[in-house]
């Protein structure tokens, strides 16, 4: 089913869901099984899977570097099949522009229509580790929203080189990314938001926001997109602080703020095991003030360590 569709079936009640990374290849896929297992009971109606770019490696061949180009992990696709196909439950791949060219994209689009998957999160990906800048692939989109265009013209039954005449045309429900704190690369918020309004007219059907650590940020942005015309779900998207260390790099990586309240509570933190702990707590108080304000879905980014995100979950569904 359709995450709108979803949406419109809860009739105003929130829902649970939780984006994880793919194994890295070589392990096992029973490690995230072990970590999907605890959160089934909260009836996520949806999991997200993410794509991991390409990176360069380097192998040590006597003294000598030999730097190779590889993917780490393996894609969502598959993923989310064996997801659905164990837990009966609607998976969501994010189809990225950085690292596929457009045929590929295609290619995967098929897949996912074939095995019924009916969501599809559709982002432009971040820069490759060794770059600053994203760059696009040569062949591949510069934008989600030129990728959005491309599903929504495939969902017409135009594909790359032609139109085919079909009786069985995908369908598919698309998510993109939004920014309470503005994307990194954004000149200011208004100019942001005007981008996330492209992507939605392009034919975006909702919205998955970076994650935030101040409510107020959430709530901003949401009536700054409303203003703007958006009208499409804005699903929060909510990562918990697991380790002291994140007070530096969540702040580095993903370019947001951290409340002074809790900044203060990790700082006296002697331990990750505590500083966990105020993360959960943290997290909890957010996420019962989100629900409260009506939102349609809490969206957690568990990134396959689910016992934070249980903890959470038990306490706020
Ligand atoms: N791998 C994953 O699962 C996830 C990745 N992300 C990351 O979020 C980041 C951005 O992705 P999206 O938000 O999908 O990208 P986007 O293409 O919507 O926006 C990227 C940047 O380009 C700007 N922009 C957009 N359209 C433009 C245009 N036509 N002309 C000039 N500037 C334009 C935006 O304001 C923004 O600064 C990436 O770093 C992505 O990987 C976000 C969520 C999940
Ligand atoms: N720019 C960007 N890229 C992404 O891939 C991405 C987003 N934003 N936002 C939404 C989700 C959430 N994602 C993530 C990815 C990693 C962690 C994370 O906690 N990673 C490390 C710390 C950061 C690092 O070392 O790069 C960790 O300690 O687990 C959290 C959410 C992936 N997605």
């Amino acid at each position: 089913m359709k995450v709108t569709e979803h949406i419109k079936e809860a009739k105003g009640k929130t829902l649970f869901s939780f984006e994880l990374i793919p194994p890295q290849k070589g392990r096992s896929i029973q490690e995230l099984y072990d970590n999907i297992d605890p959160l089934m009971e909260f009836k996520p109606p949806f999991i997200d899977v993410t794509t991991s770019r390409e990176e360069y490696i380097y192998i040590d061949r006597d003294g000598l570097l030999d730097k190779k180009l590889t993917r780490m992990r393996p894609g969502s696709v598959g993923i989310c099949a064996s997801i659905t196909h164990k837990y009966d439950v609607d998976t969501i791949p994010h189809v990225l522009c950085g690292g596929f060219t457009k045929e590929e994209t295609e290619y995967l689009l098929v897949d996912c229509h074939y095995l019924g998957i009916e969501n599809v999160m559709a982002l432009r990906g971040d820069a490759m580790k060794e770059e600053k800048y994203f760059k696009p692939t040569n062949g591949g989109h510069c934008y989600a929203s030129d990728l959005v265009e491309q599903i929504v013209n495939m969902n017409n039954g135009q594909f790359l080189h032609e139109v085919v005449e079909t009786d069985n045309k995908s369908d598919f429900c698309i998510g993109v990314a939004g920014y309470p704190e503005k994307h990194m690369e954004a000149p200011s918020m208004d100019a942001d938001i005007r981008r996330l309004k492209q992507k939605v007219d392009a034919g975006a059907d909702y919205v998955v926001t970076q994650m935030f650590f101040d409510n107020k940020r959430y709530f901003n942005f949401v009536e700054n997109a409303r203003k703007a015309g958006v009208t499409v779900p804005i699903i929060p998207g909510i990562k918990p602080l697991a380790v002291k260390r994140h007070l530096q790099l969540l702040p580095q990586v993903f370019k947001l703020d951290m409340p002074d309240a809790l900044v203060k509570e990790v700082e006296k933190c002697k331990t990750n095991t505590d500083a966990r702990q105020v993360g959960v707590e943290f997290a909890i108080e957010q996420s019962k003030e989100l629900m409260a304000a009506g939102v349609p879905v809490l969206h957690y980014y568990s990134m396959g360590k689910s016992s934070n995100i249980q903890a959470i979950a038990k306490e706020v569904f």
